[in-house]
């Protein structure tokens, strides 16, 4: 984890995550609030008051129609108009109580509905002592009117704020629409990151694994690679009981080359004579750059003759090409030492050692040739490189 977040993909991923939880709690949070006020529904508050409303024009208009008819008709009239007053501000009531987190000053309203119930209350014993006393009925009727006025007063407030509510509501839904897009987009680009930070991460470990194994000038294997798959075709060998050679390939007079031709010149003949090793070399041989101009050809199931053969036309091929781009007065030549051991019975080193033996020699009897030196046969035990081989393939020694 702590490897993954030195990384600049995993850094980046990092916080973006961070971000994308921190927006996500805001934004949830919001939304959890904008819902509720959004998915209210005020119908039934709505149409109490337009029905409450429309008892004041009511009662004037009966007032005046009955003006003409006996007191105790009137009276009915108020009487009438004070129990539907009452009952649409019971409902109107109700229906803040349940929407309280709609209005802002419930208890001011609160306030003006118990006020306004006082009044129809008074107003209710004013029309029972009028039903005896007919004097009354002016001030009852006038009383009556005010009282619808300031009951008409208090609705249209009440409705002005539910109109200011519902345009609240619709501004909810815009913000909440936008907050989902966010969300979203934050979501996709927060995966999209993370899958871009796999990815990375991925490559680097691949080009990584390719660093540790490959030499950087050549893109061979390296020493360590070649150890490693020597090993392992060693017990190979040891199982089957099969051979397994191992050839090194040395430039020759590689340091002449540096000289007179500049060290960039010499990298270049490093890359273009790696570059004809392995395009003639079998894809089951592990090739490698093991030094500065030093290769090294493992070669599983294969036995000496058969890797002097290949030796030998790795040399000549090497020989006979001309590199491209470079003008050298003569084309590069290599040696080479090769050695065999049957059913992995020496170390990687001991095989080394005989290969840097016959390689030794082949630069000793003039160089662009190849030599090889095999252990004692086996069961013998391992004493030493001492054993020189017999076959020389290539230009003979000088004398
Ligand atoms: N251009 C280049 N030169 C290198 C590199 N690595 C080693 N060398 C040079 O290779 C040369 C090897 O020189 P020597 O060990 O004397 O070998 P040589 O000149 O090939 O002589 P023999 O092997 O005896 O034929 C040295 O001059 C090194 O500096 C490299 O990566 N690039």
């Amino acid at each position: 984890m702590r490897r993954f977040l030195h990384q600049p993909g995993g850094r980046l991923a990092s916080i973006f995550a961070a971000l994308f939880f921190v927006l996500s709690a805001v934004i949830g949070s919001y939304v959890y609030s904008a819902c509720q006020k959004a998915s209210a529904d005020y119908t039934t508050l709505i149409s109490d008051i337009v029905l409450a409303q429309q008892a004041t024009p009511q009662l004037r208009d009966a007032l005046e129609e009955g003006s003409r008819l006996p007191s105790s008709e009137q009276v009915e009239y108020i009487d009438y108009f004070i129990s539907r007053s009452k009952q649409h501000l019971n409902n109107i009531k109700g229906s803040i109580e349940r929407h309280r987190y709609l209005l802002s000053d419930v208890e001011y309203l609160n306030h003006h509905f118990s006020e306004l119930n006082n009044r129809l209350s008074d107003l209710h014993q004013q029309a029972q002592k009028a039903q005896q006393r007919p004097e009354l009925i002016d001030p009852l009727q006038r009383a009556a009117m005010e009282i619808g006025g300031a009951q008409s007063w208090l609705y249209n407030q009440l409705l002005d704020d539910v109109r200011a509510i519902s345009i609240q509501q619709r501004l909810i839904m815009q913000r909440l629409s936008i907050a989902v897009s966010v969300l979203l987009v934050l979501m996709v680009s927060a995966a999209i990151t993370l899958c871009l930070a796999v990815i990375y991460l991925h490559r680097q470990r691949n080009v990584m694994h390719q660093l540790m194994l490959t030499d950087e000038l050549t893109g061979l294997y390296n020493r360590r690679h070649l150890v490693n798959i020597a090993s392992a075709a060693l017990t190979q060998a040891q199982r089957d009981h099969g051979s397994l050679s191992l050839m090194l390939l040395d430039l020759d007079h590689f340091k002449n080359i540096n000289d007179t031709y500049g060290h960039p010149t010499g990298d270049e003949v490093l890359r273009q004579v790696s570059k004809q090793l392995r395009k003639l070399s079998r894809p089951s041989d592990t090739l490698a750059r093991i030094g500065g101009e030093e290769f090294c050809l493992l070669m599983p199931n294969t036995n000496t003759h058969d890797a002097l053969q290949v030796a030998d036309r790795l040399r000549r091929e090497i020989e006979a090409n001309t590199l491209s781009g470079i003008d050298l007065l003569a084309n590069p030549t290599i040696s080479i030492g090769v050695t065999t051991c049957h059913g992995g019975s020496l170390t990687f080193e001991q095989l080394y050692s005989f290969a840097d033996k016959a390689l030794y020699q082949a630069k000793a009897l003039g160089r662009n040739r190849a030599e090889s030196l095999l252990p004692p046969a086996e069961p013998t035990p391992y004493k030493g490189p001492h054993t020189y081989a017999h076959t020389f393939i290539g230009e003979p020694m000088d004398s």
